[in-house]
């Protein structure tokens, strides 16, 4: 039975990308499942999970490229989609493909789109047949933020890119969020380069969202001790991960709700947990079977 909705979330203030128990299903093995969350407008939302865990599932179906099978799912005003394979027609220059875009968008933005290609180096007059891989995904994101859209999906947009180009394309997208006030959903495996870019965080895994909500409240909530080899952390928590090499033992900790923060002492430290500890944690847990 098919009960979903994909509908314009009405209050943008709230949600820019609502979804109410959303799944999904291929044949008869689900996908994506019981995924519920708001994610806020004007955010940079980085969706993370091992491969096959749902990611471009999810998005596909926010973006209505595909019906779910269960649940709801809405997203406030014009959404455009990035998929994994950044298409362009080969044998249209870069030119010819803004020029589609401003033929299929009601709205278009020609200056924004330019100044993303000239960004980035990328020629106007040449097929994009003979652009490389990362040039091409250049011209699909180009594509992307003329729409000006309200709602921006990027399903592994750093996939291609060289190490300079990820980081300028997490700046020029963070600019872009700045200036029009824009949602960002974006699916990646390389996590330690959205550090100071992405402010939410949606973790999949076997298609069931394991942590959602604001990136700095999470981390906030978690902790990372090193010490001599033991069985247990020094303070009270639930463990995410527990790691040990020779005499030395690390363990990432949801701190308890509710309570002060523990204080470690004697040849216990403590250090903060960034987006990439949390996010190798939360996968390997999974992958042992431990964290789903
Ligand atoms: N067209 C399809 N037909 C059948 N099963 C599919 C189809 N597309 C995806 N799946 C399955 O659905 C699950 C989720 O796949 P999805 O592509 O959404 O994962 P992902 O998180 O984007 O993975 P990756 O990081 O590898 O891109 C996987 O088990 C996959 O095998």
């Amino acid at each position: 039975m098919t009960t979903t909705v994909t509908e314009p979330v009405e209050d943008t203030a709230a949600a820019a990308v609502h979804a109410q128990a959303l799944g999904k299903r291929y044949r008869n093995k689900w996908a994506l499942r019981e995924c519920t969350f708001d994610l806020p407008a004007g955010r940079v939302a980085a969706l993370v999970g091992a491969n096959g865990a749902g990611k471009t599932t999810l998005m596909s179906v926010l973006a209505g490229l595909l019906d779910a099978d269960e649940g709801s799912a809405g997203t406030s005003g014009r959404v455009a989609f990035v998929s994994q394979e950044k298409p362009v027609y080969r044998h249209f220059t870069a030119a010819d493909m803004l020029r589609l875009g401003a033929h299929l968008n009601v709205v278009w933005d020609q200056a924004r789109a330019v100044r993303w290609l000239d960004r980035f180096e990328i020629p106007l007059d040449k097929a994009c047949g003979k652009l490389s891989g990362g040039q091409q995904a250049q011209v699909a994101f180009a594509l992307a933020i003329g729409s000006r859209p309200t709602v921006l999906m990027l399903d592994e947009p750093l996939a291609n890119l060289d190490p300079l180009a990820r980081r300028e394309v997490t700046a020029e997208l963070l600019g872009e969020v700045e200036e029009t006030g824009m949602t960002v959903l974006l699916s990646t495996h390389v996590v330690a380069e959205l550090g100071g870019v992405a402010d939410y965080l949606l973790l999949l895994a076997h298609g069931r969202l394991l942590a959602g909500g604001d990136l700095d409240e999470l981390l906030a909530r978690h902790v990372t001790y090193l010490g001599p080899r033991s069985d247990t952390p020094p303070a009270l928590g639930e463990v995410v991960e527990a790691r040990h090499r020779g005499n030395q033992s690390t363990f990432l900790v949801k701190l308890p709700e509710g309570q002060p923060r523990p204080v470690v002492a004697g040849q216990w430290t403590e250090r903060p947990v960034t987006l990439e500890d949390y996010v190798l944690a939360q996968l390997a847990a999974t992958r042992k079977g431990l964290g789903a």
